[in-house]
């Protein structure tokens, strides 16, 4: 198998996400979790994302899982590595954006890489290297909230050069506009001038389709889905992929139990579960019972049994900022975050032991958590419920999974996502 596109996930619904925009942009993908063992049997392909949870972890071990999937993918000939990033570039000033890309691009040889979160569809977008969600700046936008990676400051030169050895510098959008070559020599100037990285200005999808042909002259680039489809759109413009139609089947129905786990805070997900209320039966975990050592996994999943045969359910440690502060205040952020993401693990497993093979997770870290506990290795992408989240489908066993990111999916998006898994 000789790769177009290796990729490298911080998180797995990243790269449920960065798969779900590669498969409708023709390339045929697969998920994997974690650095594939040697001998996993992978379908013929033409981009592998590797899921890591290396998001939130210390930026030594995240280079270090990092070069473990470039490692993989290289051996499998991939012609460009892609780290994946979230579209909010989640990061604290301390990594892993910074340190990933620096460590893959001087492995790659490469003097710079192009960077930028700019995502369209999902309203992401990056102007003279502010990034903008919607229509606020990322620090005036939830993301400033966020339990793990507060999100303070906009300016992402700025926020990638606290994070990176060398300087960062700037591809603006007038510079794009005037297409590949140009952003080719600019990268090549800024280089010259000692930069060892340069956020990429992007709007609109023509925007990607530029930065994702000028990525692909060199070896590296870093970024959310929408630099994704720019390299997708340039591989098959350049001839190197055949594009195809998505797989229509991804196999037969496979019915039963459904459950819906939810850890993100996000306004997106916390909307959503309020709206799940009117649909089916919502269980909220209480973090303050369950770090106090009480049995609240356990009590959840007897409630869920009581009520599965009748339904879907979904069960959610979810709240606001002002309640996670607080519980972040007793416990510690890391230690808080930890121990809900063990409680969804374990409620996880046991649905699963009990017969659920639908399950739909809110949440980065969330879904991370529970899809390392059930030992899935890999995943094929089926369709799209929303903008960034596909359905999947597992390769060992016959179990539908959507892992969702926080900030991404329509009001009834759990409602959305239990119609396309039969
Ligand atoms: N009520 C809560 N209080 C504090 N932290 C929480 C609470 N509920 C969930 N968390 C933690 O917040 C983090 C949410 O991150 P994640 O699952 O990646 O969601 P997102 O996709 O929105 O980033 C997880 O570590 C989770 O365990
Ligand atoms: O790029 C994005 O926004 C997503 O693919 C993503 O990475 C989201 O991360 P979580 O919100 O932590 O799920």
């Amino acid at each position: 198998m000789t790769l177009a596109l290796g990729c490298i996930a911080d998180d797995y619904t990243g790269a449920s996400d960065l798969a779900n925009t590669l498969t409708k942009a023709g390339l045929r993908t697969v998920q994997t979790i974690g650095v594939p063992a040697a001998d996993l049997a992978l379908p013929e392909v033409d981009a592998v994302v590797v899921s890591l949870k290396s998001r939130s972890i210390p930026a030594d071990e995240a280079v270090a899982r990092s070069r473990e999937a470039a490692a993989w993918l290289n051996a499998r000939g991939a012609g460009h590595l892609l780290f994946k990033v979230c579209s909010t570039f989640d990061s604290t000033d301390a990594g892993n954006i910074g340190p990933v890309t620096d460590a893959l691009r001087e492995d790659a040889g490469e003097a710079i890489a192009l960077v930028t979160p700019a995502f369209p569809e999902t309203a992401r977008t990056v102007y003279l290297g502010h990034l903008f969600v919607g229509t606020v700046p990322l620090a005036e936008s939830p993301l400033k909230d966020h339990p793990l990676n507060p999100m303070r400051d906009s300016n992402l030169v700025r926020v990638l050069a606290r994070q990176s050895r060398g300087q960062v510098g700037l591809v603006d959008l007038a510079t794009v506009a005037n297409g590949a070559e140009a952003v080719s020599a600019r990268l090549d100037a800024l280089a010259r001038e000692g930069k060892g990285a340069a956020i990429a200005d992007a709007v609109l999808d023509r925007d990607l389709a530029v930065l994702g042909a000028a990525a692909l002259t060199r070896k590296v680039s870093t970024g959310a889905s929408g630099l994704g489809l720019g390299l997708a759109r340039a591989l098959v413009a350049a001839g190197r992929v055949a594009p195809r139609a998505a797989e229509a089947d991804l196999g037969p129905a496979i019915g039963g139990p459904a459950a819906c786990l939810a850890g993100s805070c996000s306004q997106a997900t916390l909307g959503q579960i309020a709206r799940a209320e009117a649909a089916m039966p919502v269980r909220r975990l209480d973090p303050a019972r369950l770090l106090a050592g009480e049995d609240e996994a356990g009590a959840a999943l007897t409630w869920a049994m009581e009520r599965i045969g009748a339904g879907p359910v979904l069960i959610a440690s979810s709240a606001g900022p002002e309640a996670v502060a607080k519980v972040q205040a007793r416990y510690g952020r890391d230690a808080a975050g930890h121990a809900i993401e063990a409680a969804m693990a374990r409620i996880a497993e046991g649905l699963v032991a009990r017969g659920v093979r639908r399950l739909v997770v809110a949440g980065g870290e969330t879904s991370g958590a529970v899809v390392d506990r059930l030992g899935l290795p890999a995943f094929r992408v089926g369709p799209e419920i929303a903008a960034g989240v596909p359905v999947l489908r597992t390769t060992d066993r016959d179990m539908w999974l959507a892992l969702k990111s926080g900030n991404f999916g329509g009001p009834d998006f759990f409602a959305d996502a239990l119609r396309l898994m039969p």
